[in-house]
């Protein structure tokens, strides 16, 4: 559904990325994994078009879509979830959801997101600067549902949040993967990865360095340990 052939990414002059290669299959959920600055936000926005200067191939759905602006790339149904919720706190959760909502080409309303976050649906009027951090990010990715996607990009989804707000956020994502939603997801945490990827890469410098099935990474953690610098 969503492939990357040899992607190579700049900021101006510093090239960031080297040549990625990486693949979601159609219902598939696949992290990517790797310590902070080594280009997983960078491989994210490659995708949906902030970052301009690239050569390579970004192929969705068969179509190179590599040199097509972020709207463009928005209304072929790549959807984003992006690093730090981005949800707009002086609109009540309710405009949030629909003020940019496509019902187009799918079957997510407000009916369905309130189904899936009965939180949201308590705290329907409510402005979302007033949310806590876990309820920001169901509002971010009910936001990004309202879109109706064919595949969602996560941009660390979990980050900063109380270990019992990561394990709500986690059944939200394995209910979406149990409906066929496919999915990109940059992940800090190991066995939040691991938990609920078809497929695991790991970047380091740019570079796809480890690509495997998550079962196969379980055998052998001292890769995981190496290359996120984890202590065993
Ligand atoms: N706007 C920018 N201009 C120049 N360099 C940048 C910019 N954004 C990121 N970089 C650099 O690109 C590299 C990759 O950054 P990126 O944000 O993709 O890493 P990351 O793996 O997502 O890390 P993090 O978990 O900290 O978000 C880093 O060396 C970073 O300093």
């Amino acid at each position: 559904m969503l492939k990357l052939k040899g992607v190579h990414s700049y900021y101006g002059s510093s090239h960031v990325l080297h040549g990625i290669n990486l693949e979601v299959q159609k219902g598939n959920v696949v992290t990517l994994l790797g310590r902070n600055g080594m280009g997983k936000t960078t491989t994210i926005h490659s995708i949906i078009g902030f970052i301009k200067k690239k050569q390579g191939e970004i192929l969705f759905e068969g179509e190179n879509i590599i040199q097509l602006e972020s709207h463009q790339i928005a209304r072929k149904g790549i959807g984003i979830v992006p690093q730090g919720r981005r949800i707009f706190g002086n609109l009540t959760v309710k405009e949030n959801l629909t003020v940019f909502a496509n019902h187009k080409n799918g079957e997510w309303n407000l009916e369905r997101i309130f189904e899936l976050f009965p939180r949201l649906k308590e705290r329907e009027r409510s402005y979302a600067g007033n949310l806590s951090g876990g309820e920001q990010s169901m509002l971010s990715i009910g936001r990004a549902l309202m879109r109706n996607p064919k595949i969602l990009l996560f941009d660390e989804p979990t980050e900063g949040l109380s270990p019992l707000m990561v394990g709500e956020v986690m059944e939200i994502l394995l209910k979406l993967k149990a409906s066929g939603m496919s999915m990109l997801l940059v992940e800090q945490n190991i066995s939040t990865a691991l938990s609920i990827a078809d497929d695991v890469y790991i970047l380091s410098k740019g570079k796809v360095v480890y690509h495997n099935r998550p079962d196969e990474l379980k055998k052998n953690m001292d890769i995981a340990y190496h290359h996120l610098a984890l202590s065993s």
